[in-house]
C-alpha cells in the first residue's frame, strides 16, 4: 500500500525535524565543517562521522569536529563559527536532498487536512535558505529554528511554538531522527516517530521513540498506529 492510499491518523498537526529527517543534509554540513576545520588548521572529518555529530546546532557541530581533531576551546568555536556559516550559506543545498518518499508523504498528510511544520536546531535563516533552494519554501505552515526562541531542542518550547504558531490544531506528533528529538517530544508529552536512517549518535532502537520507521513510506501507517 502506498502512503497516499492510507487514511491518515488522528493527528491534526505533524511537526518535523529537518536535518536527517526530511533531508539528508550531511554532505553540505560535512563540507562546511571541514572548510571551518581546515581554516583552523585541523584535518577534515569523513562524512560518515559527521552524520553522528548533527542535531544540536552549528556550535555543537564545531565543538564535536574540534574534539575529533584536537583540543576544543570556546575561542576556537567562536573563530570557526563565521567561517562555517559563510561557507554553508553559499552551499546549503549543493549535495543535500530530501529522503525518498518525503514529498509523497507530506502531500498525503496535507491532502488529509494535517498541518505540517518544522522544528529544527538549524538556524532559522539557514533553514529558510535550504527550503528555498530545494523548492519547499511554501510547504510548511511554520519554521521554528535553533535561534527562533531563546531555547532550542531538547527544550520542549520550540516544539510547542511550532504547533501553536501553525494554528494549534491538536493532537500533534513529532517526527525526528536523534535523541534531541525524542527528548524534546518526551519533554512536551507529544508522541514521536523516529527514523532509523537519519543522523544519530546511538543505535536507533535506543532513541526511545514511540515508533521507529525504516522508510518514509512507513510514516503514515506508523502515525495511524499511535
Ligand atoms: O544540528 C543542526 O544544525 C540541526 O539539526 P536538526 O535539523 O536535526 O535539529
Ligand atoms: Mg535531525
Amino acid at each position: 500500500m502506498t502512503a497516499e492510499t492510507f487514511a491518515t491518523s488522528r493527528f491534526r498537526t505533524v511537526v518535523f525535524d529537518l536535518d536527517g529527517t526530511l533531508a539528508d543534509t550531511a554532505p553540505d554540513l560535512t563540507a562546511a565543517l571541514n572548510h571551518a576545520l581546515t581554516a583552523l588548521g585541523r584535518p577534515p572529518i569523513p562524512p560518515a562521522d559527521v552524520r553522528h555529530m548533527v542535531g544540536h546546532g552549528v556550535r555543537a557541530l564545531l565543538q564535536k569536529g574540534l574534539a575529533a581533531t584536537g583540543e576544543v576551546t570556546e575561542a576556537l568555536i567562536d573563530q570557526g563559527f563565521p567561517v562555517f556559516l559563510e561557507y554553508y550559506e553559499a552551499h546549503v543545498a549543493d549535495h543535500s536532498h530530501a529522503f525518498e518518499g518525503v514529498e509523497a508523504t507530506l502531500d498525503a498528510l496535507v491532502a488529509d487536512g494535517v498541518t505540517i511544520a518544522i522544528c529544527t536546531n538549524k538556524l532559522e535563516a539557514l533553514t529558510h535558505r535550504f527550503l528555498k533552494a530545494i523548492g519547499w519554501e511554501n510547504r510548511f505552515a511554520v519554521v521554528i529554528g535553533g535561534d527562533t526562541l531563546p531555547v532550542r531542542k531538547p527544550d520542549p518550547a520550540p516544539l510547542f511554538a511550532a504547533i501553536a504558531r501553525s494554528g494549534g490544531a491538536l493532537p500533534a506528533a513529532f517526527i525526528g531522527d536523534s535523541i534531541t528529538d525524542t527528548d524534546t517530544a518526551k519533554a512536551a508529552g507529544i508522541p514521536c516517530v523516529a527514523l532509523s536512517f537519519g543522523f544519530h549518535d546511538r543505535p536507533p532502537e535506543q532513541l526511545g521513540a514511540d515508533r521507529l520507521i525504516d522508510h518514509w513510506n512507513q510514516l503514515i501507517p506508523a502515525l495511524a498506529s499511535l
